[in-house]
């Protein structure tokens, strides 16, 4: 478990981190997202003690870190494991060589480093390429040896700062499935640094949004995209853009729980109120561990607005905005068309 209490961060005048309070429980992966300049290296570079905080605690499993020095110091950072965007593996070594330097660094005898680097290549799926040296490896695999180099002292937690960026899809996902497996596997505390909505939506349990060095906004990734209409619900799960509503209509942006919800909702609710409800975008996904729909439909001039959203509620939908549209002239000859205007 890591524990990160009023973290501060400041050069000179400059404060860069204001008063960060994150925990991830074992376990579990927590992920802190923000756009460009936010602070999220400096808070990786804080968390890995790599600088000192201008004040606050980074404590795991209950022992705070920064108060310590010297000799302490160095061995509370095997604490830590980080995983770096670029992995970060020195040229002239092979796989299996990068893998060892930690160990090696740390005066564990030859025996083990040798018993313990099989180990991690294996866990991370690279025995293969053991004496491979890293030009010779792909992205994905180059970040699969930082993985098995961040993990090489048993940490307790490891900390991920853009690991995945610049991967294409694919790779990515099978990183992302290598953490999960990790977390379920062997019980790993997983700390998520990143700008990508992708990677929190595919591994995260928990979310932070920091913005111009504070947390903004926090909770479970299934209850941000569940439960509110907030920034970040609607970074972590974008509408796909809608069609055109048939002239007149209004369009409604609704969510729910695809789970607790009846697949036929939209035929039901349209039945209960006497009308045909378009739909001009939809979008059903699993995300931290719940599966959350969210949808735009087009309500016909005349129906009882009232009386539908309470055959939404009923239904366990929740419904987020609504905009009053007026026709346009169709693209194509005999097509309708519409434009939201609010
Ligand atoms: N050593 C430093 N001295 C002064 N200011 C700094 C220092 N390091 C970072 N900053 C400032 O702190 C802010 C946050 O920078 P940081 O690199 O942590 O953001 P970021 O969220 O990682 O951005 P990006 O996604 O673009 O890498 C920026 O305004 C940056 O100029």
């Amino acid at each position: 478990m890591i524990e990160i209490s009023g973290l501060t961060k400041s050069y000179g005048s400059t404060t860069v981190l204001d008063g960060i309070d994150l925990t991830v429980a074992d376990a579990q992966i927590g992920a802190v997202v923000g756009p460009s300049g936010a602070g999220k290296s400096t808070l990786a570079r804080t968390i890995n003690l790599l600088e000192r905080p201008t004040s606050g605690t980074i404590a795991v499993n209950g022992r705070d870190l920064t108060a310590l020095s010297g000799s302490e110091l160095r061995a509370a950072r095997r604490e830590i494991g980080t995983v770096f965007q670029s992995a970060n593996l020195l040229r002239r070594l092979t796989a299996a060589e990068n893998v060892a330097l930690p160990l090696r660094h740390h005066g564990v005898p030859d025996n083990q480093v040798r018993r313990r680097v099989h180990e991690l290549l294996e866990r991370v799926g690279m025995l293969h390429r053991a004496n491979h040296y890293p030009s010779q490896l792909s992205g994905g695999q180059r970040q699969r040896i930082g993985i098995a180099r961040g993990l090489a002292l048993k940490p307790s937690v490891l900390l991920s700062d853009e690991a995945t960026s610049g991967l294409d899809p694919d790779t990515t996902l099978s990183i992302l499935t290598l953490l999960r497996e990790l977390r379920d596997d062997l019980g790993v505390t997983i700390l998520v640094i990143t700008h990508e909505m992708d990677v929190v939506r595919g591994i995260a349990d928990q979310v932070a949004r920091l913005d111009h060095g504070r947390i903004v906004e926090r909770g479970a990734v299934a209850d941000v995209v569940r439960g509110s209409d907030s920034d970040l619900s609607r970074a972590l799960l974008p509408l796909p853009p809608a069609v055109p509503a048939p002239a007149g209509h209004r369009t409604w942006s609704l969510r729910y729980d695809a789970a607790a919800v009846s697949p036929f909702w939209v035929a039901q609710v349209g039945r209960e109120v006497g009308t045909d409800l378009a739909v001009l975008s939809a979008l059903v996904e699993e995300t931290g561990r719940a599966s959350v729909g969210r949808v735009t439909i087009g309500v016909a001039p005349g129906v009882d607005e009232r009386r539908l959203e309470q055959a939404l509620i009923t239904h366990g939908l929740v419904v987020e905005q609504r905009a009053t549209l007026r026709a346009v002239t169709p693209r194509t000859p005999g097509t309708p068309g519409a434009e939201a205007v609010a």
